[in-house]
């Protein structure tokens, strides 16, 4: 097969941006209302650091209210479940990220459940989990990775996935599970693979596309790649590099890799994303997506569909 085509989610993301950031300014002028999007991180971990604040970078690009609540690794539980409540009833408000995962010492399930579902930018609460997967997805608010790999794979196959086998790989609440309805949201028919699944190669290479969603760097080689398939990654593992040479600190240089081997997968694949520039910047862009939702919800009118 001839090199599959790179699918440029960096590009898709900043048309994405561009679409928000217009309907803001129309949003704006028409009703006063300024989209708030508040995200939540508790602890230093630097690679949450990074997101965060790219997160609320772009906000501001869309012309959002940005908040930002840095809290210390050492927070209590009842402190971020009265921060979560005060934003719930903060009316310049509409958003709500409280960045995953949270210290050992804070049960995760209670604080996502004590976010207003209206709220809810990273569709993560019961009631939203429940609406997706009943098949409302009008009323639901998808979660940002899954939404925007499927926007990935409409630019590829359209919008409708009749007939064709998808393979998820990872069955995590925040990838995998969500990836799945949506996929069979758009008649795929749809099969979720995971740690035990026996012959992970084979069951991949059944797949016309194939979700990547593992947390392991590199692990689906061109063996688990069907000819002709559509390859999302999601993944992202950041791994010593030392090809790159050495840091100040004496310590290999680090890289990104998704959990897709791309040279390898790209030999077979007709459609594969990159890592970086695939799924990443595509979730950033339905985090603003979804926060202007609603902001247009709360404002009483039509949100525009992306
Ligand atoms: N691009 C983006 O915006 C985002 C990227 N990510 C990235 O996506 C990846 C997945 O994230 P997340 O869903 O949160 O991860 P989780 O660790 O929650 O889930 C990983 C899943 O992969 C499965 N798995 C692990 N090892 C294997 C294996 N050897 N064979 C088959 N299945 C395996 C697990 O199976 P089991 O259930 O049996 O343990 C589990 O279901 C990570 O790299 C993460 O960094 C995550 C969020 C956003
Ligand atoms: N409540 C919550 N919601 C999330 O959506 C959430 C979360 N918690 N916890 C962590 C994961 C991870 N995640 C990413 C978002 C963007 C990039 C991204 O933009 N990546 C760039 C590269 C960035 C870099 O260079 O480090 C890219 O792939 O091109 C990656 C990962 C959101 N997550």
């Amino acid at each position: 097969m001839a090199e599959a085509r790179r699918i440029d989610g960096k590009a898709a993301a900043a048309r994405i941006i561009e679409n928000v950031t217009a309907e803001t300014a129309a949003l704006t002028a028409k009703t006063g209302t300024v989209p708030g999007l508040a995200v939540v991180i508790v602890g230093e971990d630097p690679a949450s650091q990074v997101y965060v604040g790219s997160k609320a970078k772009t906000a501001t690009a869309c012309g959002f209210k940005s908040i930002k609540h840095e809290l210390p690794a050492e927070t209590s539980e009842a402190t971020l479940l009265k921060v979560v409540r005060d934003l719930n009833e903060d009316a310049e408000v509409h958003g709500i990220l409280v960045q995953l995962p949270l210290p050992e010492h804070v049960d995760e399930a209670k604080v996502i459940q004590t976010i207003d579902p209206d709220k809810d930018v990273d569709g993560f609460h019961l009631i939203n989990v429940g609406r997706l997967s009943t098949g409302d997805t009008a009323a639901a608010f998808v979660p940002c990775t899954p939404a925007g790999s499927m926007l990935l794979i409409r630019e590829v196959l359209g919008d409708d996935l009749s007939g064709k086998n998808a393979v998820v790989v990872g069955r995590s609440n925040i990838v995998g599970k969500p990836m799945a309805q949506l996929l069979l949201a758009a008649n795929a028919t749809v099969t979720i693979a995971h740690s035990r699944t026996k012959d992970l190669p084979g069951v991949c290479r059944g797949a016309d596309i194939l979700v990547a969603a593992v947390g392991r760097p590199e692990m689906l080689t061109g063996d688990y790649v069907k000819d002709g398939a559509v390859v999302i990654d999601v993944g992202i593992n950041r791994i010593e590099a030392p090809e790159k040479g050495l840091k100040e600190d004496g310590t290999p240089k680090t890289k990104l890799v998704g959990d897709v081997n791309y040279e390898e997968a790209a030999r077979k694949a007709a459609a594969i994303t990159p890592v970086p520039g695939g799924v990443g910047p595509m979730t950033i862009a339905m985090l603003m997506a979804n926060t202007l939702r609603s902001a247009c919800r709360s404002a009483g009118i039509e949100a525009p569909k992306f």
